[in-house]
């Protein structure tokens, strides 16, 4: 990357929103031959990671963006016993096909309701055993008491496919009912769902799959108590990638976790089995070369990037601490490269063209989390506000909620204490898009920006991106100009 007027760059660090790219000569026909496969060495077809947030990353999350190509991060905070439930389950989804929300016959309207905002497919399945016998829609309920069954609202008209049918196959057969989703069966038992959208999808992106061709998953673990304990119960468990994460990345307790942990993945790695797989360790977070060089030399594969950017943070407001992120992004990812590894760029993230930006900068992933919350994915249940509006509710990792629940096996009096070190917010309400509430959908615009950017800059895959980027610093209303009108003025 380059900037456009080197000798009028600012002394000044750049946040995303104070740059823009230029576009170059470009030789890329079309942006579907774009290859946006991440340079950070984890594995993953899309350049994209769930933060390790207990409001957002969890199994549906999990197994929905690995289906497209990213990752996501289980968190810390969730006992070690439930991630491996997490992972196992992961694991087990179908790769191509969304896992379907099932209930029987003699479930409650209200019950089967009540999970249909659990996945973005707007269908509960009504299965006999693992057999569907019907489907249940919100308009087949509308209107219909909430304690009768559903036995006496579902069909049994719906589009059953087998699991060989092509997504063009799956996608004309729905067109031509007007229907938007699909059961798919194999001998009998249902395999999964196909929306008409995921048809599209299964063409556009390549599923994020580990060694045994089952989707990737990632999960934390915090620099406090048996670190290497639980790196080990999560390596048995069978995760690909291992986060070592704390606010302040560049501390003596990070680089002794830090240890500890490759030595464990190294020990696992060579006394073979389930666990022999050398999986990436990815550690954090910092804003400045020198905490880069420390970590990769404690051995970090990955450095997380960003102090203070996060949509859920007050650390800059409590602290006067952080870097604003484009230049963070920027001088972590140079040094990283140098030593060869890579960066994620953690936080701040509220636009697509904030991915881009980033790439440019070198990151090799792009770590987002409040973003996601407002999705039927992430893990919160959904709400109403009094104008009828979808959100979920959000909160920080280091919010005094969060420290709460981090700390539930201490004293009363310890937990009271450390809840006053709070540098999160402890509840948000991040509302769901009507038209784009899933994250699916926040994927595909993100990847369509990230795409034509990468044609923009004459890029047919993600290094040549970081390469070719040309880069400006402009004004507010630099920025401002670019911001589109929904309404007249
Ligand atoms: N990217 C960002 O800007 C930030 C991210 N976070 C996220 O919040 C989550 C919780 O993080 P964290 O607060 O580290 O977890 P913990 O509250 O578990 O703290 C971990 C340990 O680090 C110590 N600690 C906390 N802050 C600092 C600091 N600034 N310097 C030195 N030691 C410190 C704590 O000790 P003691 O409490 O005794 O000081 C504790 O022993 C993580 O997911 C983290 O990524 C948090 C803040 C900033
Ligand atoms: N200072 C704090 N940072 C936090 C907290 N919770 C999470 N985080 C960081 O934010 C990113 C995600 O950023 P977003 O803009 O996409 O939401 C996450 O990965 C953490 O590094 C917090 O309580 N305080």
């Amino acid at each position: 990357m380059r900037f456009l007027n080197p000798s009028h760059t600012p002394a000044y660090d750049l946040t995303y929103s104070d740059v823009f790219m230029v576009p170059r000569r470009s030789a890329i026909t079309s942006r579907l031959s774009v290859d946006l496969t991440s340079t950070d060495g984890i594995g993953t077809t899309l350049p994209l990671v769930v933060a390790n947030m207990t409001a957002v990353s969890g199994r549906r999350m999990a197994e929905t963006v690995a289906r497209r190509g990213g990752i996501a991060i289980i968190p810390q905070d969730i006992p070690t016993g439930v991630v491996a439930e997490t992972i196992t389950k992961v694991k087990a989804s179908h790769i191509v096909f969304d896992t379907a929300v099932t209930v029987t016959s003699d479930t409650t309207v209200g019950g089967a309701l009540a999970l249909l905002a659990k996945r973005a497919h707007g269908l509960v399945v009504v299965v006999d055993r693992d057999r569907p016998i019907g489907v249940v829609s919100e308009f087949a309920a509308a209107g219909v008491d909430r304690f009768a069954q559903v036995h006496e609202v579902m069909t049994d008209d719906m589009l059953v496919v087998g699991p060989t049918a092509s997504p063009e196959e799956i996608f004309d057969a729905l067109s031509v009912r007007h229907e938007e989703t699909a059961l798919v069966v194999a001998d009998g038992r249902l395999l999964g769902v196909m929306t008409r959208r995921g048809a599209l999808r299964s063409t556009l992106y390549r599923p994020a799959l580990d060694r045994d061709g089952q989707l990737m998953v990632g999960a934390a673990v915090g620099i406090n108590g048996d670190v290497a304990g639980r790196a080990e119960a999560l390596l048995a468990a069978g995760i690909d990638t291992l986060v070592v994460d704390t606010a302040h990345g560049h501390q003596d307790k990070m680089m002794q976790a830090l240890k500890a942990v490759r030595e464990v993945r190294d020990r696992l790695a060579e006394a073979g089995g389930s666990a022999s797989r050398r999986v990436p360790i990815v550690a954090g977070n910092v804003v400045a070369a020198e905490g880069v060089d420390d970590l990769v030399e404690a051995g970090a594969d990955v450095v997380k990037v960003g102090v203070g950017p996060g949509a859920m943070c007050t650390t800059r407001m409590m602290t006067g601490v952080g870097r604003p992120q484009f230049s963070a992004v920027l001088e972590c990812a140079e040094a990283a490269r140098a030593a060869g590894r890579s960066v994620w760029a953690d936080g701040g993230v509220r636009y697509p063209r904030d991915v881009a930006l980033a790439l440019a900068a070198g990151a090799g992933s792009v770590m987002i989390g409040s973003w996601f919350a407002g999705t039927y994915e992430s893990t919160g249940n959904l709400l109403h506000d009094h104008q009828g509006r979808m959100y979920k509710e959000s909160y920080g990792m280091a919010s005094a909620r969060a420290v709460k629940l981090r700390t539930r096996d201490s004293s009363g009096f310890d937990r009271a204490r450390a809840g006053l070190f709070e540098e999160g917010i402890s509840s948000s309400r991040m509302y769901l898009d009507p038209e784009r509430p899933s994250v699916e959908d926040l994927i595909d615009s993100i990847i369509a920006g990230v795409r034509s950017s990468c044609t923009y800059a004459g890029a047919a895959d993600l290094e040549e991106f970081h390469r070719l980027a040309v880069v400006g610093v402009q004004s507010h209303s630099g920025y401002d100009e670019g911001r589109p009108l929904h309404a007249s003025w």
